[in-house]
C-alpha cells in the first residue's frame, strides 16, 4: 500500500486505534508479568499503550502511550542493526537466521549448534551480537542507547536502574549461554563485559511513542517518495524485517505471523514493535505475557489493528469501515 499524504488515512488509523483501545479495555485475560519485573513493582497487569507513526510522520497514540517500560528483547533489533552496519554479512558467520523452536533463553540448542546461536533474537544470539559490537571494528553508535537517541530524535529516556541491577546480579542463564558460546570460540570478549552491555540495553525504558519513533527506519521510505534510502540500507532493513517475522516472537512467531501478518519484535517488558513496510511503525505495551514471553494484550491489539486497517506483509486489504 503506497503511503499517501492523506488525512483520511490518518483519520482511519485514529479511529482504528480508538476502537482497539476500547476493545482491549474489556478483555479479561492478561497473561502474567515476568517474575523479576513483578517483584520490582506493583504494576497493574491490564495496562495498555499504543502508538502508530506513519511514513508521512503522523503520530497516533492510544492508552498509556507515554508510559515508559523496559524494552528488553526489542533492543536486540537495534543491536543487530548496529552489528550489520559495522560488520555486514560477517555477522552471519557467528549467528544463524533460523527460528529456534525453543524458548528464548534455551541452552540446549546452543550446544547442538556448537556455539552458533540459531538467530540473533534469542538470548544466545543477542549475546554474540553484543560481543561483536565490542570488537575493534566499532559500530557507528557507541551503544544501543546512542542508536536510539539518534533514531528517536531525543535522548530523554533512561536505563531502568532496578531492572539493570536485578538482571546484572542474576542473569545466570544468560551467563551460562555466554560461557557456552565462549567454550566454542564464538565469543571474543569477557563474559561479564558483554553481559553488562546486554543487560543495560535490555533495561532501557522507552514509551510506546518513543519506541514507534525509534522503529521508523524499519518501515523504509516509500519507493519514489521524497526521502531516499541507500540500496545498502534498504537491503539491510528488509533482511532485519524478515528475521523479525520469522524469529521475533520466539516460539510464537508462526502464530503471530498468522494472526498479525507483520514483522515484529517482542520483549518481556510487555512491549512489541511492529512494522508495516513503507506505511507505519507501531509500538504496543501491556505487561502481561503469554507462555512464549510475548505481550498477550499487545498481540491481540496488533491483531485487531492490522485486521481493521487491512495491514499485512502477505497482502494489504482495504481498511474496514471504522
Ligand atoms: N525475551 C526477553 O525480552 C528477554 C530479555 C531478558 N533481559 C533476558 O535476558 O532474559
Amino acid at each position: 500500500m503506497p503511503a499517501r499524504k492523506n488525512s483520511l488515512q490518518t483519520d482511519q488509523i485514529r479511529s482504528a486505534v480508538d476502537a482497539v483501545v476500547a476493545e482491549v479495555e474489556v478483555i479479561e485475560s492478561f497473561g502474567k508479568v515476568i517474575d523479576h519485573i513483578a517483584e520490582l513493582s506493583d504494576l497493574q497487569i491490564n495496562r495498555f499503550g499504543i502508538c502508530v507513526v506513519t511514513a508521512d510522520g503522523d503520530v497516533v497514540t492510544g492508552g498509556e502511550a507515554d508510559h515508559p517500560f523496559p524494552i528488553q528483547s526489542i533492543s536486540k533489533v537495534f543491536a543487530l542493526t548496529m552489528a550489520l552496519e559495522a560488520h555486514g554479512d560477517d555477522v552471519w558467520k557467528r549467528v544463524g537466521r533460523e527460528p529456534s523452536g525453543d524458548p528464548f533463553n534455551s541452552i540446549i540448542d546452543l550446544e547442538r549448534m556448537k556455539g552458533v546461536p540459531r538467530n540473533p533474537f534469542i538470548n544466545a544470539g543477542a549475546l554474540v551480537v553484543v560481543d561483536m559490537l565490542l570488537d575493534r571494528e566499532k559500530p557507528r553508535h557507541e551503544d544501543v542507547a546512542a542508536f536510539l537517541a539518534e533514531h528517536i530524535g531525543s535522548d530523554e529516556f533512561d536505563v531502568d536502574p532496578e531492572i539493570f541491577d536485578k538482571e546484572a546480579k542474576g542473569g545466570y542463564t544468560n551467563r551460562a549461554l555466554a560461557n557456552l558460546a565462549k567454550s566454542f570460540d564464538n565469543f571474543h570478549h569477557e563474559v561479564d563485559d558483554v553481559l553488562k552491555v546486554y543487560v543495560r540495553q535490555c533495561a532501557i525504558a522507552l514509551t510506546c511513542r518513543q519506541l514507534a519513533l525509534a522503529g521508523r527506519y524499519l518501515m523504509l521510505a516509500p519507493p519514489g517518495g521524497r526521502k531516499k534510502t541507500s540500496i545498502e540500507e534498504a537491503h539491510r532493513v528488509r533482511r532485519i524485517n524478515s528475521l523479525m517475522l520469522t524469529c521475533g516472537q520466539y516460539d510464537g512467531a508462526g502464530d503471530f505471523a498468522y494472526r498479525v501478518g507483520l514483522p515484529a519484535k517482542s520483549g518481556v517488558g510487555g512491549g512489541i514493535l511492529a512494522v508495516v513496510p513503507h506505511v507505519a511503525s507501531i509500538a504496543v505495551w501491556s505487561p502481561g505475557l503469554d507462555d512464549n514471553g510475548n505481550s498477550l494484550l499487545g498481540t491481540i491489539a496488533l491483531e485487531r489493528l492490522s485486521e481493521r486497517l487491512g495491514w499485512s506483509v502477505f497482502g494489504n486489504l482495504p481498511p474496514k469501515d471504522v
